[in-house]
């Protein structure tokens, strides 16, 4: 394991239990990182909260305040510069980033997805499957490129879908699930143990 830690700047746009799973197993020494800032696009956020409660440097950037998605990004990115991150965690940050943020971090940035990529990309992934009727669900973790949950992807685990499921009882199902992926892509992460070849994204040994 790299002895350095990974300077970690997460983003999230609501409660954050993605966030606080990450911020415990940094803690724990599950993953080499450091959060070192949480940035939300609203400033009424209980990811917030969280991070305050951490002790970790917090910024809210209201998208409402920018004119243009150039100028919202542009301002992401001078939040986040006096800290210096490695990686950029997007933990149920509703945001398509474009150019201006993504060019800053180039193979840095991932994201949690709740659903199996490329099945049911995009919000409300849980919605999706349960109107598609399959029976197999999950989660993934990707790496975040110019598309909408396009990018190469780190990891994955398969939840099963019940017959009666609703949005909410397979999003309920799928989080804890979630958090450990996470876990544990980003561990990988964090020892320099992912490279990307064809945007297969292969773990070295
Ligand atoms: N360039 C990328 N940006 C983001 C990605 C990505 O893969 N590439 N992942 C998303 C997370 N996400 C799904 O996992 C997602 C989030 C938000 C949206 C979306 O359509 N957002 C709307 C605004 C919604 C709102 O205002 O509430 C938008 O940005 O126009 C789609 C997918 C994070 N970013
Ligand atoms: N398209 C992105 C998306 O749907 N992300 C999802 O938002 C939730 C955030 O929960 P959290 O704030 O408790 O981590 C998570 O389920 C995450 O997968």
């Amino acid at each position: 394991m790299n002895s350095v830690r990974k300077r970690i700047a997460i983003f999230a746009s609501g409660r954050g239990s993605n966030a606080e799973a990450l911020y415990q197993a940094m803690q724990a020494g599950e993953v080499n990182g450091e959060v070192v800032v949480v940035v939300s696009d609203y400033s009424t956020a209980a990811v917030l909260a969280k991070a305050q409660a951490w002790g970790v440097p917090s910024v809210a950037v209201e998208r409402k305040a920018y004119g243009s998605k150039e100028d919202f990004e542009q301002a992401l990115l001078d939040a986040i510069a006096p800290y210096t991150p490695d990686v950029v965690v997007l933990a149920g940050f509703m945001r398509l980033l474009g150019p201006t943020f993504i060019n800053a971090y180039p193979n840095k940035i991932v994201n949690i997805h709740p659903a199996l990529l490329p099945s049911f990309p995009g919000l409300h992934a849980q919605r999706q499957a349960v109107e598609a009727g399959v029976k197999v669900s999950g989660c993934t973790v990707h790496f975040v490129d110019y598309g909408m949950d396009s990018g190469p992807i780190i990891m994955q685990t398969a939840v099963p879908v019940m017959a009666d499921d609703t949005e909410d009882s397979l999003a309920a199902r799928i989080l804890p699930h979630e958090h450990t992926t996470y876990k544990r892509a980003l561990a990988l992460l964090c020892d320099d143990k992912l490279e990307i070849i064809n945007r297969i994204v292969h773990v070295k040994p």
